[in-house]
C-alpha cells in the first residue's frame, strides 16, 4: 500500500470513529473542503428558516410588539448566556452586541478604571505585541484616553513584567496568525497578583477549545461570534465581565441601553446592574436573533470533545502535510505541543498568496495571511477526517508546481 493510500485508509478510519462526524449534518456544505472557519464559520443549517421567520411575522407582522413578545429587548443577554458555557462562565456575565472592537474598548477602558489607574499608580496597559491589529489600536487609544502608556511584549513575558504600574492586560487567547495558544491560568493568575486586571480576546479560541473564563479568574474577556460560532458574518461580539467587577464597572460607552431604567429617559445616567451593563445601543437584532440560532448547533455538544477532535485534526494534518509536501517547501509555525496550539495551523510558504489561491480554485479554502503564511482553520463541527487528507494532497501538488 503507498503512503497516500495509508494515510486516506487511517483518514476514512478516522471518520468513522468519529462522535461528532454527524455533527456536519447541521451545516450547509458541499464538497469544498472548508479550512477558513476562523475566519468566518459555516451556515448552519437552520439559520435561513429562523432569519426568514424574525423579518416575515415578527418583523413584518408583529412590528414593534416584538420588542417585547418576541424577546428582542432582553435577547443581548439571553444569548449572552448560550454562549457562557462554551466559555466557561456561569450566566449572568455575558452580554451580546456591538463588534469585537468596540467590546475591546469598553473591557480595556473599564479594565483601567477598575484598577484604580494612574490616580492609584495603575499607568500601564500591556498588550500582546503580536495582537490582532485592531485590538492593539484600540488599546493605544484606550491607553491616551486614561493617561496610560501601552507596552507591548510577548505574552509570555508578561507574568515577569506585570508590577505595581499594571493596571490591565489585553491578550489574544489565540494568535490568529500563528495558532499559538497563550497561557490563560498562568497570565491571568500573574497579572492579578500585581494588582491588574487580565483581558482576554476569545476570538479564535471560544467555540474551538475550553477557556474556563471563572475557573482561571479571568477579569474581562471579549470575542466575536462569527468564526467557530458560526453566526454568520458582521454576527454581534460579545463582552464578559467577571461577577465580582459588575458593581463597579465603569463602561466607557455608557448608552441607553445600560440604563437601570431605559424608558424613564432620564436626563442623568445611572447604570443597570449585571451583564447588561455592558450594553450601549439599540441591539442589532437581525444578527443577533441569526447567531441565537446557529448557537442551537452546539445542543449536545462539549467543549471537551470538540477540543479532542480539534487536535486530532490538527496534528493529522500536520501528519499529511510531512507525507505529501516535499521537504522544505513549506514550515509550520504553529506550536506542535498540544499545551500551545488553537485549532489552525500556519505554514510559511514562499508566494503563499499565489498558492493560497491555486489551493482555492481547486476547492481547497484556508487564508493567505501577510506577509507569508498560509492559514488551515479546522473547525470540529464540521471537518472531517477524509477532507484534512484532501487539503494536504492537494497542496503539495500545488507548490511542486
Ligand atoms: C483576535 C481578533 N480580534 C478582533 C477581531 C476583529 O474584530 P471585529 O469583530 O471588531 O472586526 C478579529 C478578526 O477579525 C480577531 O481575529
Ligand atoms: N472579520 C473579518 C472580516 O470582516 C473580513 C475578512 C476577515 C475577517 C476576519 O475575521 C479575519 C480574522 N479575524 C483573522 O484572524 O484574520
Amino acid at each position: 500500500m503507498s503512503e497516500t493510500e495509508a494515510l486516506r485508509d487511517r483518514a476514512a478510519g478516522l471518520d468513522k470513529a468519529d462522535e461528532l462526524g454527524a455533527l456536519r449534518e447541521r451545516f450547509v456544505l458541499d464538497e469544498v473542503v472548508y479550512l477558513d472557519g476562523n475566519s468566518l464559520g459555516a451556515l448552519p443549517a437552520s439559520v435561513p428558516g429562523r432569519v426568514a421567520d424574525v423579518v416575515g411575522r415578527e418583523w413584518g407582522r408583529l412590528r414593534i410588539r416584538s420588542w417585547t413578545e418576541s424577546g428582542w429587548w432582553t435577547a443581548p443577554e439571553r444569548i449572552g448566556d448560550r454562549i457562557a458555557p462554551l466559555v466557561g462562565a456561569a450566566a449572568g456575565q455575558i452580554v451580546v452586541g456591538d463588534s469585537t472592537s468596540v467590546n475591546v474598548f469598553k473591557a480595556v477602558v473599564g479594565a483601567v478604571r477598575l484598577s484604580g489607574g494612574p490616580q492609584a499608580g495603575r499607568d500601564e496597559i500591556l498588550v500582546d505585541a503580536s495582537t490582532f491589529p485592531t485590538d492593539g489600536y484600540i488599546a493605544e487609544s484606550a491607553a491616551r484616553m486614561t493617561g496610560c502608556t501601552l507596552r507591548p511584549l510577548a505574552p509570555a513575558d508578561m507574568p515577569g513584567a506585570a508590577g505595581p504600574r499594571t493596571a490591565a492586560a489585553l491578550v489574544n487567547h489565540v494568535d490568529y496568525r500563528t495558532g499559538r495558544l497563550h497561557d490563560l491560568p498562568g497570565i491571568t493568575a500573574a497579572v492579578r497578583d500585581a494588582g491588574g486586571l487580565a483581558v482576554w480576546d476569545l476570538c479564535h479560541s471560544a467555540g474551538a477549545l475550553p477557556v474556563g473564563l471563572d475557573a482561571h479568574g479571568v477579569d474581562l474577556a471579549v470575542g466575536c461570534t462569527y468564526k467557530y460560532l458560526n453566526g454568520g458574518p458582521g454576527s454581534p461580539a460579545y463582552l464578559y465581565v467577571a461577577e465580582r467587577h459588575q458593581g463597579a464597572f465603569d463602561s466607557p460607552l455608557p448608552g441607553w441601553n445600560s440604563h437601570a431604567e431605559p424608558f424613564g429617559m432620564r436626563a442623568g445616567y445611572a447604570p443597570v446592574d449585571g451583564a447588561r451593563r455592558g450594553r450601549v445601543g439599540t441591539p442589532d437584532i437581525l444578527s443577533m436573533l441569526a447567531l441565537e440560532e446557529a448557537l442551537t448547533v452546539w445542543d449536545g455538544v462539549s467543549v471537551e470533545a470538540v477540543r479532542a477532535k480539534s487536535l486530532a485534526l490538527t496534528d493529522f494534518f500536520l501528519e499529511c502535510v510531512a507525507a505529501h509536501v516535499p521537504a522544505g517547501l513549506v514550515a509550520s509555525v504553529t506550536p506542535a505541543v498540544h499545551a500551545e496550539r488553537g485549532s489552525q495551523v500556519a505554514l510559511r510558504c514562499d508566494r503563499a498568496d499565489e498558492v493560497m489561491d491555486e489551493l482555492i480554485t481547486r476547492g481547497v479554502v484556508g487564508d493567505f495571511r501577510a506577509p507569508d503564511v498560509l492559514r488551515f482553520g479546522f473547525t470540529p463541527l464540521y471537518v472531517g477526517f477524509a477532507e484534512v487528507e484532501r487539503a494536504a494532497r492537494v497542496l503539495g501538488e500545488v507548490v511542486r508546481g
